[in-house]
């Protein structure tokens, strides 16, 4: 923690000592209580991609949990507090494996399906006092201090925020973190990597319902009562315009955003109805055009332009670690990539048909072929992006067509890809040791918790090096999106090298490469090759895959029409033909 984000933190917890009337500690509460379960969406929408109208259902889960445990059975707060996680922690889960598999638009809808639901379920429920709810709850106790006021829940609330936002930012600066931050990237290239999506999403999501959760406990408890009102869909929306007033994709931001919005929300309340001259929820229409308006000028916030005013951090030197373990290399000349006979189609477009090639270890293999031969459809059935109809493919002896792109990952098979998957706002080093995702194992107990230290370190300097090898070290600290293309191309290259891998299968590699960028290229690519990695390469720029390759494979119109070296290449008949325009 850096001596300014400290000097804040004081600030905050001293506010109760000063001579601050109570209504502003009871604002600074519902600040608190709001920015808790903004912080959660900010990992789910800001960093997650996933949009959820129906947080405040989460929270009236954590309130109604301790609601009728205290109540009805006398349980401790603080043992409410663990029951009303699991029992979010449980609904999130179910919720989530049924609701996030759906994409576009229908993830939204469904959030706001379960939210009713959920709000409906609060207000009818003869257990849960319908719609009036659940009153007398007792206040929680704290090494014998009753927090039986504003001013002593103010602590509790700030200090769970307090320690909300650290766990966050340990994750999201995390080998876990950045894999949830690829989820932004597609779903591909995280798979790629050996990013379980699925899974990642569903943490996610049950993650930010235990933020959610944490808020209604404190809420339930600062309020002593409770009824379905602020757990509804309005609260929820109310969730997800704090976050992009803040800042939908930084922590800071939530807190931010919780306080603009509420501070303001308070004023329009009193200013709107004078205004109009009659009582109503005008302040909705205030804040309907604040979203537009930023949603068009401000799409992220008002949290960059904080930031473009506080100094600028100078990343500190990377720790050095122990070496990643890598795979024992394998001798040159064995077979690694063996395709027989592959066919895919689309509908009636054959693809790629009935094409066969071989990659051995030491050998770069070039694939070339004009427009739409079908390079890429052959490259993403050996990476698993896609299946094929027919034909096998067999890894080190083992057969792949029917593996997910995680499995082959995991076996030693890394790629680049011909339009670049990367994530814009995060640095060209964490971009690249997204690579080193299969190498390590650190849960996200463990990044929350800030105990991956060591290995963190380790996955750093792998990817720095990675970075070094490409010639790309000068911009470790660059995002990503910052880089120019051929750049870029360079990055993907590092992270597939941060893979470790047996095969690397490089996608166009050298397209917006400059001359001398295309010469070092080369020669890593046949430093590479030296060292016994297989390398299969989709090319256009024919002088670069002459140059390089050991074997050329051309294919037209999805067949394979001529393999060989490349100078047989380059006099083969059919080739000129049909790839280059003829023999003269
Ligand atoms: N997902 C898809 N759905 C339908 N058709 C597809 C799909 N992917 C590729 N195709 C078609 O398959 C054919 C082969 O495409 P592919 O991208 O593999 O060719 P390519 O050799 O890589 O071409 P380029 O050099 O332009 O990238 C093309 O006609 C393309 O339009």
């Amino acid at each position: 923690m850096n001596r300014l984000t400290l000097l804040i933190w004081l600030l905050i917890a001293s506010v109760p000592f000063l001579p601050v009337p109570d209504f502003w500690i009871t604002q600074a509460n519902y600040i608190g209580l709001y920015a808790l379960v903004v912080v959660g969406l900010v990992l789910l929408t800001g960093i997650g991609g996933l949009t959820s109208f129906g947080q405040a259902a989460f929270v009236g889960i954590g309130a109604y949990a301790t609601a009728v445990l205290t109540t009805q059975y006398g349980f401790s707060p603080w043992l409410t507090l663990l029951a009303g996680l699991l029992i979010t922690g449980g609904s999130a889960y179910i919720i989530g494996a049924i609701t996030l598999r759906m994409s576009g638009h229908y993830l939204p809808l469904a959030t706001i399906a379960w939210s009713i639901a959920l709000y409906y379920l609060f207000g009818s429920v003869e257990g849960l006092g319908k719609y009036d709810g659940i009153a007398n709850l007792p206040s929680i106790p704290l090494f014998g201090w009753d927090l039986d006021n504003g001013r002593a829940m103010y602590w509790l609330i700030w200090a769970c925020l307090a320690i909300g936002c650290w766990a966050m930012l340990n994750l999201l600066n995390s080998r876990p973190g950045r894999a949830i931050r690829a989820l932004k990237g597609g779903v591909q290239m995280a798979e790629s990597m050996g990013v379980n999506t699925a899974r990642m999403k569903i943490l996610i999501f049950v993650i930010a319902a235990l933020f959610a959760s944490v808020s209604g406990w404190l809420f339930a408890h600062l309020q002593r009562a409770i009824n379905p009102t602020p757990f509804g869909l309005t609260f929820s929306l109310e969730y997800v315009i704090m976050l992009v007033v803040g800042g939908i994709g930084s922590v800071w931001g939530a807190i931010l955003g919780a306080g603009v919005v509420k501070l303001l929300q308070d004023q329009l309340q009193v200013l709107m109805p004078a205004l109009f001259g009659t009582a109503g929820n005008f302040e909705w229409l205030v804040f309907g055009l604040i979203l537009i308006l930023l949603l068009r000028f401000a799409p992220d916030g008002m949290w960059p332009w904080i930031t473009r005013l506080l100094p600028r951090k100078t990343p500190p030197p990377l720790a050095t670690a122990p070496a990643l373990p890598r795979r024992a290399p394998t001798a040159k000349g064995t077979a690694l990539l063996d395709v027989q006979g592959v066919r895919k189609t689309f509908g009636g477009l054959v693809a790629v048909d009935n094409v066969s090639f071989q990659v051995k270890a030491g050998e770069v293999v070039g694939l070339i072929g004009p427009n739409g031969a079908g390079k890429s459809t052959t490259f993403n059935l050996v990476t698993g992006l896609l299946h094929a109809n027919d034909g096998t493919v067999s890894f080190m002896g083992q057969r792949i067509e029917t593996q997910t792109s995680r499995d082959i990952a995991a076996m030693g098979v890394a790629r680049t890809f011909q339009h670049v998957k990367l994530i814009p706002n995060m640095t060209v080093l964490d971009n690249v040791a997204l690579g080193a995702h299969l190498r390590a194992d650190v849960g996200v107990v463990s990044a929350t918790l800030h105990t991956d230290r060591r290995t963190e370190a380790s996955i750093l300097q792998e990817a720095a090096h990675a970075l070094k090898r490409v010639g790309l070290e000068e911009h470790m600290y660059t995002e990503a999106g910052n880089l120019a293309l051929g750049q870029q191309r360079l990055l993907e290259i590092a992270r597939a090298l941060c893979c470790d891998p047996v095969l690397l299968l490089l996608d166009e590699p050298a397209a917006g490469l400059r001359a001398f960028e295309k010469e070092a290229l080369a020669q890593l690519l046949s430093s590479l090759r030296d060292e016994g990695m297989g390398i299969l390469i989709v090319e256009h720029d024919m002088e670069f895959v002459m140059q390089l390759t050991d074997h050329i494979v051309v294919m037209v119109f999805g067949q394979k029409i001529a393999e060989g070296p490349p100078a047989t290449i380059q006099t083969n008949p059919a080739v000129l033909e049909a790839y280059l325009g003829g023999v003269e």
